[in-house]
């Protein structure tokens, strides 16, 4: 054999490299030349000398692929063929015997002719704690301690903090993202988890408690990603007027609902628009706003005023002042109620969403699936002579409010035909921003507690519609009950 094909080197003539026997029993007298003539130690040059050796039984015995190399006549090793020599003590114990290759007979893949092997050396925090350290004991027993550290040396190194510490830990102040610090050590069901999320998501919301009012089997019907909001989450292409152009009214001291330029004007009249009012210790929407069919905007008074905004024209940004529960209404879905006694003009809260552009909601609208909508389109100011100069007469991309993904409590409220509360346009900050004002939901009439709060999807029917068989149907069972909520044309892809 040569000694390419030994070492694997001549692939032409042999891939595999010459098997490694080792004569470990000593006492062979036979086959000498049978044997590959070469040096085990030669071979194994690389890993006999960077490996220890702890003892025989680290020598490498011979491997099922290697006897099947060898004709069963050639495993009878001589003294004469033994390159590594054994200490005396070893050869005098009783070393393993080769068993016939018969048993042997998978084939196995060749073995690599190059064998690397990697030892991480110790970090250089470790080499000077090394050094630190007595050698152990030694027990004589032919294991080198430095590799092979006796329990003494781990005890050692133990005491010199070589190994990291646990940390103690006070679990009870460690906050867990779907378990409640208290509860009890039993496992909970994913609605629990569902509904411990999303009571967290609740308190996070500004004002009195929100809460939902059901089953935790009920609150499945809200997905776990839906987020409460405080404030519009304005999207991509959504930009909102120059503070620089807010205005103010120039009352000097509280502002007087008569004269305040904050107040708006009837169309063609000469007359204020009476918005609040104050009823007991409550400041309400008057009657004569809340009869009203179609609901004028109301300016709030802000910084930007002579009032500095501290008079009682700032009821929206001041608030919601009642609790509210969010609740299974059977047929409708989730819906919304309060456990408080509500007043009629009486502030409820402000729908808030996703404010997203005109194409988006359409794209949206389109691939909905499910037949439920959110979405509020902010063009109030449609026919507004300052909207008209700014964008013509033909704009209408007007951004809307999504409320579907993220939104505020009052993204829960229902429809009703004979609904008991209001949606009005308020401006609050920034007088200048047509195009992105909220819209505030008021009681319009007495409301008592645990009742549902609904408003009217369409407040432009004039009761000669036909109803459309594909509009959603409505479920809120009044006497006057229209039957359906709105057309849904769109989704259908017909004209209407
Ligand atoms: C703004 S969401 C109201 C909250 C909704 N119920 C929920 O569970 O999320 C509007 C959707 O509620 C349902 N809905 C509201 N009022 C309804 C009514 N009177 N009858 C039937 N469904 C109604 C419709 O599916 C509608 O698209």
């Amino acid at each position: 054999m040569t000694m390419a094909a030994r070492f694997g080197l001549d692939g032409a003539h042999e891939h595999r490299p010459a098997p490694v026997f080792y004569d470990l029993t000593g006492n062979s007298d036979s086959e000498t030349e049978t044997l590959p003539k070469f040096s085990p130690i030669k071979e194994d040059a690389s890993l006999v000398a960077t490996l220890p050796r702890r003892s025989s039984s680290t020598l490498r015995l011979p491997q099922k692929r290697m006897i099947d190399d060898i004709s069963s006549k050639d495993i009878s090793p001589s003294p004469q063929s033994t390159q590594h020599q054994l200490p005396d003590h070893q050869n005098n114990q009783s070393l393993p015997t080769l068993q016939p290759p018969s048993r042997f007979k998978t084939p196995s893949p060749a073995p690599r002719a190059n064998v690397e092997v990697v030892i991480p050396s110790p970090s250089p925090r470790q080499q000077k704690l090394i050094k630190t350290l007595k050698p152990a004991e030694s027990p004589h027993d032919g294991f080198w301690d430095r590799r092979f550290p006796t329990d003494a040396e781990e005890r050692e190194k133990a005491a010199l903090r070589a190994y990291p510490q646990a940390r103690r830990v006070d679990r009870s102040i460690i906050s867990f993202a779907l378990a409640p610090r208290h509860m009890p050590h039993t496992s909970i069901t994913p609605a629990q988890a569902l509904r411990y999320e999303l009571n967290q998501k609740l308190k996070r919301i500004s004002g009195p408690q929100v809460s939902f009012d059901m089953d935790d089997e009920k609150v499945a019907m809200l997905s776990a990603n839906f987020g409460f909001l405080n404030e519009y989450k304005l999207q991509d292409g959504i930009t909102r007027a120059d503070p620089a152009f807010n205005a103010g009214c120039t009352c000097n001291g509280p502002c007087d609902p008569e004269s305040c330029d904050c107040v708006e004007m009837e169309e063609e009249e000469d007359k204020p628009i009476l918005t609040y009012r104050r009823v007991h210790d409550k400041v309400v929407l008057g009657s004569e706003f809340l009869k009203r069919k179609r609901h004028p905007r109301i300016l709030e008074c802000n910084e930007a005023c002579g009032c500095q905004g501290k008079c009682w024209n700032t009821v929206v940004q001041r608030g919601r002042k009642i609790r509210l529960q969010i609740f299974d209404t059977g047929g409708r879905g989730l819906g919304l109620r309060s456990p408080d006694p509500i007043v009629a003009g009486q502030f409820i809260d402000i729908y808030l969403g996703e404010v997203i552009s005109k194409k988006e909601a359409d794209a949206r609208e389109n691939t909905d699936e499910k037949n439920q909508s959110y979405l509020f389109t902010l063009d109030h100011n449609r026919n507004d002579g300052a909207v008209i100069a700014e964008y013509g007469e033909d704009y209408d991309d007007f951004y809307v409010v999504d409320g579907q993904k993220f939104g505020s409590p009052t993204r829960f409220m229902n429809h009703s035909c004979n609904p008991n509360c209001i949606i009005a346009p308020v401006y609050t900050t920034n007088h200048a921003d047509h195009l992105v004002y909220y819209l505030a939901f008021f009681a319009l009439r007495n409301i008592q507690p645990k009742t549902e709060l609904t408003f009217d999807y369409n407040p432009n029917w004039d009761g000669k519609n036909k109803i459309d068989p594909n509009a959603v149907q409505c479920l809120c069972g009044e006497h006057n009950c229209r039957g359906q909520l709105w057309p849904n044309a769109r989704k259908k892809g017909l004209k209407i």
